[in-house]
């Protein structure tokens, strides 16, 4: 490759950048809505809706941003990366002492959060003020901090919970990934139970038969962040059309926690009745989330719950659809499959079934495709990486190794699975979002 035929990023990126801003100013004076202001303490309407050019132009910019961080700042970059530990540190401290409620509307100083959260003044201040830097939070005057649009997220149980989860199982076991990548016994096996989480756990148990035999506390938890609502809720339920479906459409949502991915789904659109299956213990959860996060769907009598081991025969036979939204990415190859198989053995010829997962997309760009084909949708311009620099997919990927030795799979990776289950793989459904709904059907 010839240096002097790069291009210019830095021009490149400008150009982007300018078309997609016109594009978000324009559906906001559509709209009639306020700038966008990281010092708003009100959620942004633009949030709520999803319009895919409006999308493509935000991830455009937000892209862009990540990668303008890298081309101008090349040792501030890779220190940002090196020290990332601190953040989820800050968040993690703040979430504990539950910041966010604690100020809700109004500005407190370091003092009086202190006397609230128990925490010294000075070091719950520098925990808040590392947040700030990420814009999260913002210090009005010296040590006095209030909420922006972001810190609010975290008044959510859920949302804390996620960032507990992150902060503790997740990050002790990828501490020990290189421990679990050389060590003769765990190298070069795909067993549940030989993931960096067991080294660091010290435990033969699977993370999920650890938190049922051993840490109850730790499952709860993991069942209040699954129950979080998704990045974009628009933008996810726009990744299928729902609304096509049949009247009393029953989805069987497999592996579905408190109903956390479904529940949304069916408050939307009513057509839709929902069985949510998983592990005996969680059907408790289940309920009381229901009846404090969707009353209506509730009162309606539309969602139910049955205890469903996936691993055994289903016993909810010919259901229209079998929804899995973060299950697969749970379990190597081999359990994926007898997963899917148990499912495929209880379909009949229209059922079909439903995986929400985020998809790998390569970060090599492909000159294979003639000049004259309209480019692909979801492919990422140039100079940007053409997945977008997927950075959460791969965070994803990387945390599910560490804590149960799985993957986020690949298109090909999902067809794989679906035939090795005789199933077949009839359309991805996709938007601007990092995730797909891969539909299977039987073979
Ligand atoms: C990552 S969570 C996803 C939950 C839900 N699908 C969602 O998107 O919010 C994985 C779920 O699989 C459930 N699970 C794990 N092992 C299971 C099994 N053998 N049978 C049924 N559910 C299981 C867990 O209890 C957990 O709720």
């Amino acid at each position: 490759m010839k240096e002097n035929n790069l291009g210019d990023s830095l021009e490149s990126l400008r150009g982007l950048i300018n078309i997609s801003i016109d594009i978000v100013k324009e559906d906001l004076i559509t709209h009639h809505d306020s700038p966008l202001n990281l010092a708003s303490s009100r959620r942004h309407p633009l949030r709520d809706r999803y319009d895919e050019k409006v999308a493509q132009a935000l991830k455009r910019i937000s892209s862009a941003g990540v990668m303008l961080r890298a081309l101008c700042d090349p040792e501030a970059w890779i220190h940002d990366i090196m020290f990332n530990f601190s953040d989820l540190t800050a968040l993690f401290v703040t979430c504990q002492a539950d910041v966010a409620n604690l100020l809700n509307n109004q500005a407190l100083d370091a003092t009086a959060i202190a006397e609230k959260t128990g925490i010294e003044a000075d070091k719950i201040s520098r925990h808040l003020r590392a947040l700030c830097n990420m814009h999260i939070f913002r210090e009005v005057a010296p040590n006095v901090y209030e909420n922006n649009e972001l810190s609010l997220l975290f008044q959510s149980e859920s949302r804390r919970a996620l960032v507990g989860l992150c902060a503790e199982e997740s990050r002790l076991a990828s501490c020990q990934m290189w421990e679990a990548l050389n060590r003769p016994d765990f190298r070069d096996t795909e067993a549940v139970n030989k993931a960096a989480f067991n080294i660091a756990y010290e435990t033969d148990l699977n993370i999920f038969q650890y938190w049922e035999q051993v840490r109850p506390d730790l499952g709860k938890r993991g069942a209040c962040a699954f129950a979080g609502k998704g990045l974009n809720e628009a933008q996810y339920l726009a990744l299928y059309p729902w609304a096509e479906e049949p009247d009393h459409t029953l989805v069987v949502d497999v592996g579905g926690g408190v109903g956390g991915a479904t529940l949304p789904i069916v408050s939307k659109f009513q057509n839709l009745t929902l069985l949510v299956q998983d592990l005996p213990e969680n059907k408790e959860k289940f309920w009381a989330f229901l009846k404090k996060d969707y009353p209506r769907v509730l009162e309606s009598n539309r969602a139910s719950f049955q205890a469903q081991n996936f691993f055994e025969v289903n016993t909810t036979k010919n259901a229209p659809i079998y929804f899995l939204r973060h299950v697969l990415h749970d379990w190597p190859d081999a359990e994926a499959t007898k997963l899917l198989k148990n499912l495929a053995a209880v379909m009949s010829a229209r059922s079909k079934i439903l995986i929400c997962e985020h998809i790998v997309l390569p970060t090599y760009r492909s000159n294979s495709a003639p000049d004259d084909t309209e480019p692909e949708p979801f492919i990422a311009p140039e100079p940007l990486l053409p997945n977008w620099g997927a950075s959460f997919t791969s965070r994803l990927d990387l945390h599910v190794l560490s804590c149960i030795n799985s993957k986020q799979r690949t298109e090909d990776d999902f067809k794989n699975l679906a035939a090795r289950a005789g199933l077949t793989v009839a359309f991805m459904w996709r938007n601007v979002g990092d995730e797909v709904i891969v539909e299977c059907r039987l073979h």
